[in-house]
């Protein structure tokens, strides 16, 4: 997997792939809140985000309250965003599905 930095164009038709992530202000990062019906489901997607991230070698920025789990994601040996975290939105994106999200 690729770290570098991705370009505007490429970031652009990355982030098709990818549902409802946000760009930060500064291009550094991307974002995104998923709200849960509870802290069991929270946790759980949690969990599984965990082991992922494990396995990919690349870890979320997170924070969890109750049933919501605000995620971003950076490459920090880059400064920006990489082709690997976009494949940990996907990840996040797919895992949520799972509870109907
Ligand atoms: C040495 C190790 O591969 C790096 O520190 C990895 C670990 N997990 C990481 N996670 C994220 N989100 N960004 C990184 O740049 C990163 N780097």
């Amino acid at each position: 997997m690729n770290d570098a930095r991705l370009e505007p164009e490429a970031l652009r038709t990355a982030m098709q792939s990818v549902g409802n992530w946000a760009i930060s202000e500064d291009d550094t990062a991307i974002s995104r809140d998923f709200r849960f019906t509870d802290f069991r489901e929270a946790f759980a997607f949690m969990s599984e985000c965990a082991l992922a991230a494990e396995r990919l070698d690349h870890h979320p920025e997170w924070s969890n309250v109750y049933n919501r789990v605000g995620v971003s994601l950076t490459t920090h040996s880059s400064g920006g965003i990489s082709a690997r975290d976009i494949e940990m939105a996907g990840i996040m994106d797919r895992a949520a599905s799972r509870f109907g999200i």
